[in-house]
């Protein structure tokens, strides 16, 4: 790792075509180490591939892909996780019939390397509770230690997934849409939990609801047809013509009459 870095996380040049087909059509997007980043756009824009080749589920055509300087476009998602980054995903990877203590623990022996031997399994046992717990403190589900996962609210299930996202201490957190599915008080609440877990981290969310968006992003990326359309703060985005023709427009209009 580079650790004089200039960002935590940089695209360069990045492209991805399926077949003939070409999805990410030269991206550049450079973020800084603890900066909240949203990426919006509207349907089949290229949101989830972009994430797709930052995690390492898919290679880039070509381009480049930097964490903490270091090139990782191409390795596998196993890789760039030990690297420091870290994704959640929309359907919840949680174990349902694992307590929420139990699932962060999991969380947290994986990302220390638990299973190479047992010995070494025990010895970080201590270690790995303690973090648990600091975790579930952190997710405020510290009064459900023992409830299995299966019998969480959905809202819960949520946070017990970033706090999973987090066990590992990654520096850059990868969310896919973290609050779709919730009310609007619990997305409320489940912003400022996603705010005070992220602190001092870099967080990249892809979002479609814009309550969320203006929120929770320091900056945001309009991603149009496979190209970053504008990379700006939430005001300068919202007051950027280009956008508002593209899409923001439509989308703001959308998240009105959904009554957001
Ligand atoms: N593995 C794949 N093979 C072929 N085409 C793909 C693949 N993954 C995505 N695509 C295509 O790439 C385009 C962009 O898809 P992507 O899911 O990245 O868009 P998105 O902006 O995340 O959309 P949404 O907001 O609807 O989730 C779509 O036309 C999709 O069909």
């Amino acid at each position: 790792m580079a650790e004089n870095a200039k960002y935590a996380l940089e695209l360069r040049a990045l492209r991805k075509s399926f077949g003939k087909t070409e999805i990410i059509r030269g991206v550049d997007l450079a973020v800084r180490a603890g900066e909240r980043v949203a990426i919006i756009g509207p349907n089949g824009a290229g949101k989830s591939t972009l994430f797709n080749l930052i995690s390492g589920r898919f290679a880039p055509t070509s381009g480049e892909v930097l964490l903490h300087g270091a090139r990782i476009e191409g390795k596998k998602p196993f890789e760039i996780n030990r690297m420091g980054l870290s994704r959640s995903f929309q359907i919840t990877n949680i174990f349902p019939k694992l307590s929420v203590f139990e699932n962060l623990r999991c969380g947290v022996l994986w990302s220390m390397g638990y299973r190479y031997t047992f010995l070494r399994f025990l010895s970080r046992l201590d270690d790995a509770n303690e973090r648990a717990q600091q975790l579930m403190e952190m997710i405020k589900l510290d009064k459900k230690r023992d409830v299995l996962a299966i019998n969480l609210t959905y809202a819960e299930q949520r946070a017990l997934e970033i706090g999973i996202t987090i066990a590992g201490g990654a520096s850059v957190i990868l969310l896919d849409e973290p609050t779709a599915g919730m009310s609007v008080s619990e997305t409320t609440r489940f912003i400022a939990l996603i705010k005070e877990v992220t602190e001092g981290r870099t967080l990249l969310t892809v979002e479609h609801d814009m309550g969320v968006v203006f929120g929770l992003a320091d900056r945001i990326a309009v991603v149009v047809y496979g190209e970053v359309l504008a990379f700006d703060t939430p005001d300068a985005v919202r007051a950027n013509e280009r956008v508002q023709e593209a899409y923001l427009g439509s989308a703001v209009a959308d998240a009105q009459a959904q009554g957001h």
